[in-house]
């Protein structure tokens, strides 16, 4: 197969930051793979936020939709298909990639689905013991499954879920966390780096709040504990890189703003975050990816959702999940204060998430497949 034929066109779509960051070593690999002519596509979710997070990788997406105006789920997940669709129909795609559960992964699998080609998904088989929750990236990955030709699960465990919803063994990949990847290259940076957003206190906890079904008094909940936390702990400091949806911005801003040992910063490149979370205490999140990364990193992570899709972490000491009461943040969070960090994962293919290899991995398997199939 030559890198002109129709058949080897990959079209890879990212909507959002974590979809980039994930994908970022597979595109890589990809563009590595003679036999395979990759196109990287920018969905139309997060158009500037997708620009921003894959050029910070030395990135640049081959192919921009226009920057989707919708108000609700349902709308845009019906432009983002058409946008993918028309793409793909357009570029001649043979195999369509799509990462983890946001609308842009969804409504890929959809196009794919439509036009009759092969979906490769990265992060397949992540499940809580909800069906829809959380809401709406549970649901999502459901659906991917049975429309994916090749799963690229994580972990043993998310590998395990496939096969128990009936997804064959042979579409099934266990390949590590793509995160994993990128994580690897920033810890062997050995570049220095100012980070100015520390706090000047001798310990810190890094918080990132985001999740939908925080929106609102769970937001409010976990800044009383956050405060709480400061007044019992002179020699403790915050830095929360605020998310971008406004409703989110405005509620942490006008419960945390005030507050002398509180930095709140706009987010951050991966580089300045990863070193941000490497040098923390804690962290305090409701993000999936920093449940993935911390645990190499040697930072704790309570996990202020009422479920996660990483039970690994969870296993491994490394995140506590916390409902959310302030009283029990409040308690979760001293605790883990006072006990010793847990050790750092090695980048070993026996760690939890893999030895930051994935991409590799997946950009070897879809080649194999279209050279299969051609
Ligand atoms: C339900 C759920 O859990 N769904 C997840 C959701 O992703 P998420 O919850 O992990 O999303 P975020 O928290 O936004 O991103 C986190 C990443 O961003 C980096 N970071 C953070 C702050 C900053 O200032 N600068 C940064 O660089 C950080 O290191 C990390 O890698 O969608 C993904 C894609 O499909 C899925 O994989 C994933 O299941």
């Amino acid at each position: 197969m030559s890198a002109n034929s129709p058949n080897s066109r990959v079209l890879v779509v990212a909507g959002t930051r974590p979809e980039c960051l994930k994908l970022a070593s597979v595109v890589r690999a990809l563009r590595a793979t003679p036999s395979l002519q990759p196109l990287l596509l920018n969905s139309g979710q997060h158009q500037a936020m997708v620009e921003r997070t894959f050029a910070q990788l030395d990135l640049h997406c081959d192919l921009v939709n226009p920057q989707i105006a919708s108000a609700s789920l349902s709308h845009a997940l019906a432009a983002l298909r058409d946008g993918v669709r028309r793409v793909a129909r357009e570029q001649s795609a043979a195999l369509v990639v799509s990462q983890g559960d946001t609308s842009s992964a969804y409504a890929a699998a959809l196009a794919a689905r439509d036009l009759g080609l092969p979906l490769a998904h990265v992060e397949a088989g992540l499940r809580t013991s909800h069906p829809y929750r959380p809401f709406p990236e549970e649901l999502f990955r459901r659906r991917i499954a049975p429309i994916a030709r090749l799963n690229f699960a994580p972990t043993a465990q998310a590998a395990a879920n496939l096969r128990s919803e009936g997804v064959a063994g042979e579409r099934i990949f266990q390949v590590g966390n793509s995160v994993i990847d990128l994580l690897r290259e920033q810890v062997e940076d050995s570049r220095p780096l100012a980070l100015p957003f520390l706090p000047d206190t001798p310990r810190h906890i890094a918080l990132t709040l985001h999740r939908r079904e925080n929106y609102g008094r769970g937001l409010d909940l976990v800044c009383a504990a956050v405060l709480q936390l400061l007044d019992l702990h002179d020699d403790i400091g915050v830095v929360c890189p605020v998310h971008p949806n406004p409703a989110v911005g405005s509620r942490i801003r006008r419960h945390l703003s005030a507050h002398p040992r509180i930095n709140l910063v706009d987010p951050l490149d991966y580089r300045p975050f990863i070193a941000l979370l490497a040098h923390a205490r804690l962290a305090i999140t409701d993000s999936g990816g920093i449940q993935e990364e911390a645990p190499y990193l040697g930072t704790p992570v309570l996990v202020v959702r009422e479920n996660t899709e990483r039970p690994e972490s969870v296993a491994l000491g490394a995140a506590t999940l916390v409902p959310l009461k302030t009283e029990r943040i409040v308690a979760e969070a001293n605790r883990l204060l006072a006990v010793p960090a847990p050790l750092r994962l090695p980048f070993a293919p026996e760690s939890a998430y893999g030895d930051g290899r994935s991409g590799e991995r997946i950009a070897a398997a879809i080649a194999n497949h279209l050279h299969d199939r051609a």
